[in-house]
């Protein structure tokens, strides 16, 4: 029976344009007391504008590395990682950055938070009332402007921290495992929200997660990492036309396939 994961394109494959984020032989060591941990090994990924992409893998892989070294948080040990063309060296706010914890102002009301960068790069007061007003409707917290993060729920918090980064401008959305802290139902609402502006903004997203069911539902492409060194094992378009539904049967065929791949790696690492 033949795989309904495919790989995606083979290296002969031509490509329509320049990859919007190029990471190219990207090895990563870190030092822990004088000892040299290897949290990613030569790892290339070639990742296109307006994708979806999940990295996914064991705990340890290097997922939120990569992640970071694409944000510009983190210095490559060797090889190159690549926007545009341009390697990075810094974040900037062309990439949003948006982690589980949120990451937001305790002091700033919601419209502060929101329109924090664009202020920063000293926006006149009514540009930035109107960026407020589009980003909080976009996420559907217009009641709830003048609240602080500590009056709003995990859901509103992690909405509050997308449309930060929207507000940015941003062209690339890199999202450390978002919905992690969620209960099962507000995470079901945000992924559906974040699927909305996706398709309304064509932005690219890379977006970390544990949950093979989120990435199914989620991502164009999957990136399956391993540990020890972390390196990207397999790369796959998800054969699903969307919007998608989990209780379809294909999904299920899907979800299993991935499943069994993550499963059969992790076992392979624990027999090495
Ligand atoms: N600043 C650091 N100093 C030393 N080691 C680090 C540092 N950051 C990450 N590591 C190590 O690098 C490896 C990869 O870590 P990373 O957090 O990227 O993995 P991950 O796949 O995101 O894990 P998880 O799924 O648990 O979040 C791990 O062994 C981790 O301990």
């Amino acid at each position: 029976m033949p795989d309904i994961l495919t790989p995606v394109a083979t290296p002969a494959a031509p490509r329509k344009a320049a990859p919007i984020l190029d990471i190219a032989g990207v090895s990563k060591v870190f030092s822990l007391n004088g000892r040299p941990i290897h949290a990613l090994k030569d790892v290339n990924l070639q990742i296109e504008k307006g994708e979806f992409i999940c990295l996914i893998g064991a705990s340890g892989c290097g997922k939120s590395t990569l992640l970071r070294i694409m944000g510009g948080f983190e210095p490559v040990s060797s090889g190159t990682a690549r926007l545009y063309h341009a390697p990075i060296t810094e974040p900037g706010p062309e990439r949003g950055m948006v982690f589980q914890d949120y990451g937001l102002f305790p002091w700033l009301t919601v419209r502060q938070n929101i329109a924090f960068g664009p202020k920063q790069r000293g926006l006149p007061e009514a540009r930035l009332r109107e960026i407020g007003d589009h980003f909080l409707n976009m996420v559907g917290l217009t009641k709830f402007a003048d609240h602080f993060p500590s009056q709003l729920s995990g859901g509103m918090k992690q909405r509050v921290s997308i449309a930060r980064a929207l507000a940015n401008d941003c062209e690339v959305l890199l999202m450390d495992e978002p919905f992690g802290a969620l209960d099962a139902l507000t995470r079901e609402v945000l992924q559906q929200e974040l699927l909305d502006i996706w398709a309304k903004t064509k932005l690219t997203v890379v977006f970390v997660t544990h949950a093979v069911e989120e990435a199914v539902l989620m991502a164009d492409r999957v990136v399956v990492m391993t540990a020890g060194p972390g390196r990207v094992e397999t790369d796959f378009r998800i054969p699903l036309e969307r919007p998608r539904c989990i209780t379809a049967p294909e999904f299920n065929r899907v979800r299993q396939q991935l499943t069994e791949m993550l499963t059969s790696h992790v076992s392979h690492a624990k027999a090495a």
